[in-house]
């Protein structure tokens, strides 16, 4: 592609160098840097993109963008200086694949929870209605039966606007995707067009990166702030800050709620361990889904189908027949009659939900012990959170190990301690073997009860010193029910 066709709306400040050169890829990690192609150098949270120039330069990078310009100019090569190279980024990779989110309808789904879910609902929903359709979510990326794996829950602008561009020549006619806190802030869906929004709900995560409540809202905000007058922006009436998250949109409100006064309205009428019934809008549809919290996040798939012109009967119909994400409430039982329950809990609220749903379901007499760990190089001050509203909630709490990352397991097993009020510890036991605490977890359960896995979710991995390790919650699960 021209340069010049490249820079098209780019704000660029300043450009020293040939205009005429062809760029044959775009990049921002000069470890992978192709010969004659575009370099942006981005300020990362554990190093700076700028040092890596001249090295970028001697791989064959024939145009830099950079928010400062080296002493030194290689006259080689073309430098384009600009305000915000993260940015930028993203209005490249818009450029370089022709703009594919302007080709389809592209919904994006923020919150703390219910991204993974909302997003795979929709996909299945416009699925079953016949669409051809593309999914970006944390569990896997799709265009249509095909998988993409996924290596975040959004990724970067130029793997996002490929995949988008891949859809697009796959005939896709939507893409329900997955908008992080972090996304937002590092410009990763900089130059995308939403043909509409969705938010679930926000409590406390990722205050490590954010540093602030305030600042966490605020990411979400900017996702609504961006929008354009054609889209639709849908959020939860019931959640503190559901209205917040629309003051500044340009976009078409609207609400969903099961509490308050919304557009689109829900109530759960019947609850069981494989399913609900619900109320929505005058109707009454059979759901495979459990859990109030599934009922916002059924609700806010609703509201979107039919934002997105889809007919109501045909919708309720299909959302009887979709399942949800992977590694969600997903249950497994043994032959004595133990079930089992994985679920991707990682957060205080969503350990809360999962458990007042899992309390709701159980009958008089069946205990509940939940197996909990937190992951490292990540918010430390939910361990505590977590570990407090599981031994509220359980009969007893298993405190084990998720992902340490970097971090010390026994470390990240002590801040979550320092939540357990000393009263409550002799139902709490501490088995860092993540392994070994699902089988605690299995053999101390009698017939009826209940053993809740949380925090891995779909996860086929345990991340520790740098090394991804097998690891399936629910294999193991299934494992030691066979055992048993
Ligand atoms: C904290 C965070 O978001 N980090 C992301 C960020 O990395 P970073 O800021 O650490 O980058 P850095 O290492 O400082 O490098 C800065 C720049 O120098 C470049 N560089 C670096 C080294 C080199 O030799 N050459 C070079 O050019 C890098 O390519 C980068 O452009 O930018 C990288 C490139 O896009 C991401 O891969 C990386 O995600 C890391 C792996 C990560 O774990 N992110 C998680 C926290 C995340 O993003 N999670 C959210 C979901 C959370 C949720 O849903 O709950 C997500 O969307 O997945
Ligand atoms: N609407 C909701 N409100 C509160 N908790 C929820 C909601 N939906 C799901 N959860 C809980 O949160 C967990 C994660 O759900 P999901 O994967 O859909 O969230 P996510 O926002 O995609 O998470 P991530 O930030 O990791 O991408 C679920 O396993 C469940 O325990
Ligand atoms: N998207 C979330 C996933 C957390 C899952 C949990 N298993 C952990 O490792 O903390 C994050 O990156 O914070
Ligand atoms: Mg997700």
């Amino acid at each position: 592609m021209k340069l010049k066709e490249l820079l098209h709306a780019i704000p660029v400040k300043q450009l020293e160098g040939p205009l005429e050169v062809t760029v044959e890829s775009i990049c921002f990690d000069s470890r992978i840097v192709a010969s004659n192609s575009l370099f942006v150098a981005v300020r990362g949270v554990h190093t700076d993109g700028h040092l890596y120039i001249e090295k970028a330069i001697g791989l064959g990078a024939t145009v830099l963008v950079v928010e400062e310009l080296p002493e030194q100019l290689n006259e080689a090569v073309t430098y384009a200086l600009v305000d915000d190279s993260s940015y930028v980024l993203g209005l490249l990779a818009t450029n370089f694949y022709g703009d594919p989110s302007k080709e389809l309808k592209l919904v994006g789904v923020t919150g703390t929870n219910g991204k993974t879910t909302v997003a795979t609902l929709l996909f299945n929903l416009f699925d079953n209605l016949g669409y051809q359709v593309g999914l970006i979510s944390t569990v896997e990326n799709k265009i249509g039966d095909r998988i993409i794996p996924a290596t975040h829950t959004t990724p970067d602008p130029i793997a996002l606007n490929k995949l988008l561009r891949e859809m697009v020549e796959e005939g896709c006619d939507y893409c329900f995707m997955e908008v992080s806190s972090h996304a937002v802030v590092q410009q990763r869906i900089a130059g995308l067009r939403f043909a509409g929004g969705i938010f679930t709900n926000i409590t406390h995560d990722h205050l490590d990166f954010h540093g602030t409540f305030d600042n966490y809202i605020k990411a979400k905000k900017k996702f609504f702030d961006d929008l354009d007058r054609y889209a639709f922006a849908l959020t939860n009436a019931d959640d503190r800050n559901g209205n917040v998250m629309l003051q500044n949109t340009f976009a078409h409100k609207k609400t969903y709620g099961l509490k308050t006064m919304a557009d689109f309205k829900a109530k759960v009428v019947e609850s069981h361990f494989d399913g609900m019934l619900l109320h929505i809008d005058g109707h009454e549809v059979w759901v495979k889904l459990v859990g109030g919290f599934n009922a916002y996040n059924l609700l806010a798939v609703y509201g979107a189908a039919i934002l997105l012109e889809q007919e109501t009967v045909k919708v309720l119909t299909a959302m009887s027949e979709i399942a949800g994400a992977e590694g969600r409430f997903e249950t497994v039982r043994s032959q004595s009659g133990i079930v089992g329950i994985v679920d991707y809990a990682h957060t205080p609220d969503a350990v809360e939900n999962v458990l007042e749903t899992i309390r709701d379901l159980r009958s008089a007499g069946q205990q509940i012990i939940t197996v909990l760990g937190c992951g490292g190089d990540r918010d430390k001050t939910k361990r505590p959170e977590m570990a407090a509203v599981a031994v509220k909630l359980s009969d007893k709490v298993i405190i084990t190990s998720d992902n340490p990352r970097t971090e010390d397991p026994l470390a990240i097993i002590k801040d979550m301690e320092a939540g357990v009020d000393s009263r409550d510890r002799k139902n709490v036991f501490t088995i860092a073997e993540r392994k070994e605490a699902i089988r605690a977890a299995c053999h101390l359960a009698q017939p009826g009860d209940i053993v809740l896995v949380a925090g891995k979710g779909h996860e086929k991995y345990q991340e520790i010193q740098g090394v991804r390790h097998h690891f399936d919650d629910r294999e193991i699960l299934e494992e030691t029910f066979n055992e048993q």
